[in-house]
């Protein structure tokens, strides 16, 4: 592993801090040789430096996709993603390469795919640190100090092969967190974990978010997982479809003034139900007129 050209890193500033994110009408296409697959169609989502948020959302929503272009690792088709002031489509692929690991963190799912298993967790921490070492102003913890966050003192001699499937995922968060990024993209962590690890990785989690101000950010189909973070953004159909907060669940307005309707209302209100939209100063309410649905067409 070699660190990136310094003209090229020395461009991305220190992330000591949490970043901010924010999506704008974020569209991502991929190209098949069976036609199209649109995998974001509008995503509109902002996330506050230092803020923890769980992704969710029905498999093939969008959300990996999402991931990966935050992560820098896929460029969006259209639209516009800040992490921590940089417009990831602006950025050349040098920049945005030195941007990844440094700036922005990604631990991807199955804990053993972030590390080298026959290498000890220090030097597994080392190898991430590397290419941010040389940035100006940056300021590295040492492996054992991450370690300890994660909830592995002690452990930095073992190898990652060793570990149980909980401590391996802890090690794979350390791993993300080496370079001190402002965001931390996390990947399913608690999929093939028991409960005892999935609390372990949880505790992990709160403790890189509130002791480093990391902003993170966590894909996961465990919607006790959703409800511990505090927010958990739904990806519906490539969009942000609902979000809870603190256990309430709320539609969300998208920057084109649409919104989703919950999908149990559907079976009432199915596709091209007219409603009569009234605007009151704190509601807006959908009501289908006579108390019979009409079709458009
Ligand atoms: N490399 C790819 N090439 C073509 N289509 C893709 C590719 N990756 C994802 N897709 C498609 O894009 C859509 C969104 O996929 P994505 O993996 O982002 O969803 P997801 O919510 O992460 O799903 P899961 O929860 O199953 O991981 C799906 O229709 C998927 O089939």
């Amino acid at each position: 592993m070699s660190a990136p050209p310094p003209d090229e890193a020395g461009s991305v500033p220190s992330s000591t801090v949490g970043a901010q994110v924010t999506c704008h009408r974020l569209i991502h296409i991929y190209a098949t040789g069976a036609g199209d697959v649109v995998a974001l169609s509008g995503v509109d989502l902002r996330i506050a430096a230092g803020e923890m948020l769980a992704l969710v959302g029905p498999s093939g929503s969008g959300k990996s996709t999402l991931v990966a272009i935050l992560g820098g690792l896929l460029r969006p088709s259209a639209g516009r993603a800040y992490v921590g002031g940089h417009e990831l489509s602006k950025l050349t692929p040098g920049r945005l390469a030195g941007l990844r690991g440094t700036t922005v963190g990604t631990v991807l799912q199955g804990a053993e795919r972030n590390l080298l298993p026959y290498v000890s967790l220090w030097r597994n921490i080392w190898l991430a640190q590397r290419p941010a070492a040389r940035l100006p102003g940056r300021r590295l913890d040492p492996p054992e100090a991450i370690l300890e966050l994660v909830g592995l003192a002690g452990e930095g001699r073992r190898r990652a092969g060793e570990l149980t499937p909980g401590q391996r995922q802890r090690a794979a968060l350390a791993q993300g967190l080496a370079a001190g990024p402002g965001l931390l993209l996390v990947d399913e962590p608690t999929s093939q974990l028991d409960a005892a690890g999935r609390d372990e990785v949880l505790a992990a989690l709160e403790a890189i978010n509130t002791e480093r101000g990391t902003t993170v950010v966590v894909v996961t189909h465990d919607g006790e997982v959703g409800a511990r973070l505090g927010r958990a953004v739904t990806i519906r159909d490539g969009r942000v479809g609902a979000e809870g907060r603190d256990g309430r669940e709320f539609a969300v307005v998208a920057g084109d003034g649409t919104i989703q309707l919950p999908p149990e209302t559907l079976a009432d209100f199915p596709p091209g139900t007219l409603l009569a939209v009234e605007h009151t100063d704190r509601a807006v309410t959908l009501r289908v007129e006579d108390g019979g649905v009409e079709r458009s067409g």
